[in-house]
């Protein structure tokens, strides 16, 4: 493939920034824009070792002076051979040095084409390259550590028995009816249910981890509701520990609603704080109100606040009828550290409203103030085994496909059970093969096909 290049680093100034190229015959091009101190040419580098230089702009002229290295396929990131420039971080260097590489041949490098080579190159499969993504992506160490497992093969791993389970159960299938008169082992329909059973349970195990997968990856959307003066922009900066939203003494501070991400509990929490539910006639408040409830609309949780210091209103329960559409809410009193401790309040519900997951104090100034509500977080996304992590669902599309290719493999132990001809059951099987495929990128047909003929006799 060509020779592409691109800034592997930010585009602000840093310590170092690097210049990345990967392609048949890079090293040439490498020739044109390093010297090396050692004298040696690029190509007689020794391989993976750093080596010190200057960096040539486009007509030759010394733009740094750092290192560089040759990394030799197969065994680079790409699986071609490549080069790295290890530049002081300056942007204008680095561009210079890309124009250079331009110069002598290379061109720009799409986003995530080096990482499409190595999956083309058969470096990594698709679940790995996503993971690469979801690794640079990560804004919690545990979705970070996931997409490092993930990025070692551990969805691979889950996927593979299953991939290998389906191919069998094909290959020996395409084998007796596309060769009937081969001399080949017949189909058993109780071993191929079993395969397909296993299957089906290990596809069913998966499908479990979304939930888990997605709250890990992308947070879960949080809005906090209450009457106004209720503690809600308070609650929102004690969870991101820093000023982020304008808290006062008067009701209606809040006008619009304002988002940050925090970590609740150990769990990535979206927290849209909201404009505080009243009625009322000011005009922009009432805009801040109808996005209150959008907000409510499309939260997963909402964290009802109610004053400690009061009663609960009508309006309060107004409220609680809104949030308990939500598919969790919490119900909490504010400003704990107020009240007396040991009395606690009983929230008493109005009729037809569905329990909250839990009911609650907190407070956003006193010492700990935000432990319950820490604890009842935490129970209800709660983590995983530790050793699942790689191998989880994490997004929609690998549901999705995930999805598909368990109902196949349903579809065809169905057909089995009910007595149908294998070209039927073969049907299902293949399409649960295809959807895996899109999951891993790994593409069935030609692996059946070799399956088939292993299956001939030698000479044949
Ligand atoms: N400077 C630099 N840092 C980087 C990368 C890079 O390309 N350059 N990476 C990329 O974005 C990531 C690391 N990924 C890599 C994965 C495999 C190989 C590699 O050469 N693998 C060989 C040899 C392995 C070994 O010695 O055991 C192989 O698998 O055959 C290199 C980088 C993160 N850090
Ligand atoms: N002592 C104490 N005061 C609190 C606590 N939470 C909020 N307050 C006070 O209550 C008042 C209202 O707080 P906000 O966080 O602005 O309330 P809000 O619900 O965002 O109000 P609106 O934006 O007007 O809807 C402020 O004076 C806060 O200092 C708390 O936990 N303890
Ligand atoms: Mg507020």
């Amino acid at each position: 493939m060509d020779v592409i290049a691109a800034i592997a680093t930010g585009s602000a100034a840093t310590a170092i920034g690097i210049v990345r190229v990967s392609g048949e015959g890079c090293f040439a091009l490498c020739e044109r824009v390093f010297r090396a101190a050692n004298g040696r040419p690029f190509a007689g580098q020794d391989p993976r070792k750093m080596v010190f230089g200057e960096m040539l702009d486009r007509d030759g002229r010394v733009i740094d002076r750092g290192l560089a290295v040759r990394l030799p396929g197969p065994g680079s990131y790409t699986g071609e051979d490549c080069a790295e420039f290890h530049c002081h971080g300056s942007p204008v260097v680095l561009r210079e040095l890309l124009s250079a590489l331009f110069a002598a041949g290379a061109r720009q490098a799409q986003a995530g084409e080096f990482t499409k080579r190595a999956f083309l190159n058969g470096r990594m499969d698709l679940t790995q390259a996503e993971a690469v993504v979801d690794l640079i992506d990560a804004e919690t160490a545990a979705a970070a550590r996931n997409a490092a497992a993930q990025l070692d093969g551990g969805l691979r791993r889950v996927l593979e028995p299953v991939q290998e389970e389906l191919l069998e159960v094909t290959s020996r299938f395409y084998a007796v009816v596309d060769y009937p008169d081969e001399d080949i082992e017949d189909v058993r329909p109780e071993e191929i249910a079993a395969a397909l059973r296993d299957a089906a349970g290990r596809l069913d195990h998966l499908l479990d981890t979304c939930r888990r997968g997605q709250v890990l990856k992308s947070g879960v959307r949080t809005a906090i509701v209450g009457r106004p003066n209720a503690g809600k922009s308070s609650l929102l900066n004690a969870l991101a520990g820093y000023d982020r939203a304008i808290v006062t003494d008067v009701p209606g501070t809040t006008r619009d609603t304002v988002e940050e991400s925090v970590l609740c509990g150990g769990v990535l929490l979206r927290l849209i704080d909201t404009a505080g539910i009243r009625d009322t006639e000011d005009v922009v408040e009432k805009l801040g109100v109808e996005r209150s409830r959008q907000a409510v609309a499309s939260a997963e949780l909402v964290i009802v606040l109610i004053d400690g210091t009061g009663d609960i209103t009508a309006e309060d329960r107004e409220i609680l009828e809104l949030a308990q559409t939500a598919p969790h809410y919490i119900v909490a009193d504010s400003k704990s550290d107020l009240l007396p401790p040991g009395e606690a309040r009983v929230l008493s519900l109005p009729r037809g409203i569905r329990e909250p997951d839990a009911y609650l104090a907190v407070s956003s100034v006193a010492p700990g103030g935000l432990r319950l509500l820490e604890a009842a977080v935490a129970k209800l996304f709660p983590a995983g085994d530790p050793g699942e992590a790689g191998s989880l669902l994490t997004d929609r599309r690998q549901e999705d496909a995930a999805r598909r290719a368990l109902e196949a493999v349903r579809r065809a132990l169905e057909g089995l059970e009910a007595g149908l001809t294998p070209d039927a059951v073969l049907t299902d099987a293949e399409e649960a093969l295809e959807a895996l495929g899109e999951l891993t990128g790994r593409t069935a047909k030609e692996e059946i096909v070799s399956r088939i003929f292993s299956r001939f006799c030698v000479g044949k």
